[in-house]
């Protein structure tokens, strides 16, 4: 089916792209052409975080200069480009994902093109307090503080739906109320932002997938409701979501499979698709640039589709 492959909207715009094409599915009923791959494993890399011993100067006067990231699911798509996004305006960033493999080579590969010191690879499952932890604490070691964390770490498995849970919104809530211990100015932290991935899935049902739509409605409402607790407690952070509409990466193959006992659906989902269009992974990420940067936004859904961005209004209940 030939719109699960790249669109007239998705451009080879970066290396990260060029990196992730070939995500073809044969779609509804088959199966995907498997992703290219990077390629090898370093023999030298023997800890669960790595980072370049010196640093760079490049960095001078960009918009996040100074500034340190953390991004979940950084490995692969969306994640992939927020972490190029935060490098490309001067941050430091720490990968953070359960692919140790490719994070390492795309960590060296990220050295190479943006300058030394500038990345941490730690492999670390957001289902895992002790392994989220100990990368938090970790980057706060290496590069002295966390500003900005990216919780974009998900998966879309109907059939595996308690894990869907633990790592779609279980995940967002353990990685927010670790980035709080980090960031909170009241106590000894500079402040920050977070920055949620949620879905257009968040704002609107996806009837073939209701444990998916169910997560990333939970992480627009954590979202919101922890940006008016942050805002009235005083606590320097602003929290705000991203919720993009359809997005060529891995996680938009095979889909049927990942439908499990919905994939009687598919073909309604396809019809969705060709309404909605799908965009590219650096069309999404462009947008955390906004959310970071703009100390105005607080408790923003922020609706990335081929049609453009869109802050969302919500219906006021009291
Ligand atoms: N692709 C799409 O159409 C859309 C995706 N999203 C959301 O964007 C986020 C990123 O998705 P994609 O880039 O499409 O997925 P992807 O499958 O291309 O990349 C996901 C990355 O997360 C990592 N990961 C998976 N489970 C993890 C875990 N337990 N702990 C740490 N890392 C883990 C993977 O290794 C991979 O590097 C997800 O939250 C997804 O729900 C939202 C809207 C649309
Ligand atoms: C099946 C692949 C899922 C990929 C992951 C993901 O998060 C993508 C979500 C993309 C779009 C979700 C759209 C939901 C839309 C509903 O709210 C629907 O009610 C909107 C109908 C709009 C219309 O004009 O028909």
């Amino acid at each position: 089916m030939g719109i699960w492959r790249r669109t007239k909207h998705e451009t080879m715009t970066n290396n990260n792209e060029q990196n992730q094409q070939t995500r073809a599915v044969d779609f509804p009923g088959g199966r995907g052409q498997s992703r290219s791959r990077q390629t090898s494993l370093d023999p030298s890399f023997e800890s669960s975080c790595r980072h370049p011993s010196t640093s760079s100067d490049r960095t001078a006067d960009m918009a996040l200069s100074g500034k340190t990231a953390v991004v979940t699911g950084a490995v692969m798509g969306i994640g992939r480009a927020m972490t190029e996004v935060l490098l490309q305006n001067g941050a430091k960033v720490a990968l953070l994902d359960v692919n140790e493999s490719e994070g390492k080579t795309l960590m060296e590969a990220l050295e190479k093109q943006y300058g030394q010191g500038r990345t941490l690879f730690c492999k670390a499952d957001v289902q895992s307090e002790e392994q989220f932890k100990a990368a938090f604490e970790k980057t706060t070691e290496t590069f002295g503080g966390i500003d900005i964390l990216c919780n974009n770490a998900g998966i879309l498995n109907e059939g595996l739906w308690e894990k869907t849970v633990a790592i779609n919104l279980m995940g967002v809530i353990r990685g927010t109320y670790l980035a709080f211990e980090h960031m909170n100015k009241l106590k000894g932290g500079r402040g920050g932002v977070i920055i949620n991935t949620a879905s257009m899935a968040g704002l609107g049902p996806l009837p073939s997938c209701p444990v998916y739509t169910a997560t990333k409605h939970g992480v627009v409402g954590f979202t919101r409701a922890m940006a008016a607790n942050s805002a009235l407690s005083g606590y320097g952070i602003r929290v705000n979501t991203l919720c993009p509409g359809f997005v060529q990466t891995e996680l938009f193959t095979e889909i049927p499979a990942r439908l499990a006992q919905h994939s009687h659906l598919a073909d309604a989902t396809v019809q969705l698709v060709e309404k909605l269009g799908t965009i590219t992974v650096s069309e999404v990420a462009q947008h955390i640039l906004e959310l970071v940067t703009d100390e105005t936004k607080n408790g923003e859904a922020l609706l990335v589709t081929p049609a453009g961005k869109q802050y969302i209004t919500f219906p006021s209940v009291a």
